[in-house]
């Protein structure tokens, strides 16, 4: 995946080539967030469609049945009208929830406009939880990722935990190109199959 053309260099701090000496996790992870915090919100709109026609062509290409998506948090790309058209197109939705602090994550059939609330985390999970086998593929929402797809979350390991078990379903990294970083990758990670940026 290093050659795909949609995952160009950030530029700026923290080039992606191993050189530089590699900030710690928690400190990359407030610097990450600090570069989503930066993008104005006419920006991020522009982004945000980019991201979610990039999405539906995925879906479309890779016969998805059911897709995990995720209820966006704190800056992340917000792609929930991607949702609305890939449910109308007949593609099943499944929210990721967190069942256990050290346990994978499970995932509960959702409907675009169906009610939500707030876990535990401050995450949006459906209201009425209808819980279903792990999805064929996933949306997975990166603080930072890098030239191999290896990804930063926050911090709980939900998602690697949920891509430890065979067979994995495909996953595609979400994220902005400016959260391309460099750095040390953990035994537990697990690289994705693709990245989909604005760029
Ligand atoms: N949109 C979204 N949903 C997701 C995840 C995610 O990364 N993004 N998760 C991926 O694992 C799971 C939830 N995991 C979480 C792990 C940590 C924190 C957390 O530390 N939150 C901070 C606030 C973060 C911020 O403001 O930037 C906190 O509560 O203090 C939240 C969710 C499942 N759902
Ligand atoms: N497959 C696994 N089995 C057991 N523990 C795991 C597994 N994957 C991750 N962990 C645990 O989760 C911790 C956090 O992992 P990491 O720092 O990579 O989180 P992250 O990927 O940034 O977060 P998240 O996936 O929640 O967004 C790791 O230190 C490890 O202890």
């Amino acid at each position: 995946m290093t050659g795909d053309p949609r995952i160009p260099r950030a530029p700026g701090l923290l080039p992606d080539d191993g050189a530089s000496a590699a900030p710690d996790k928690p400190q990359l992870r407030r610097i990450l967030k600090e570069r989503r915090r930066a993008i104005d919100h006419a920006t991020k709109r522009a982004w945000d469609d980019r991201i979610g026609a990039r999405v539906v062509a995925w879906v479309q290409e890779h016969d998805v049945r059911m897709l995990g998506v995720y209820w966006p948090l704190a800056g992340e790309p917000d792609l929930r009208p991607a949702y609305a058209d890939l449910a109308e197109a007949g593609v099943r939705l499944a929210l990721p929830v967190v069942v256990e602090r050290d346990a994978a994550l499970g995932f509960a059939a959702w409907v675009p406009g169906e009610a939500t609330v707030a876990d535990s985390m401050g995450v949006a999970v459906p209201s009425e939880l209808r819980m279903v086998d792990r999805p064929d593929a996933l949306l997975v929402p990166c603080l930072g990722f890098d030239a191999r797809g290896y990804r930063v979350g926050y911090g709980g390991g939900f998602y690697d935990r949920t891509l430890a078990a065979e067979p994995r379903p495909k996953t595609v990294g979400i994220a902005y190109a400016c959260q391309q970083v460099a750095f040390e990758i953990g035994k537990y990670d697990i690289p994705l199959d693709q990245m989909i940026t604005e760029m």
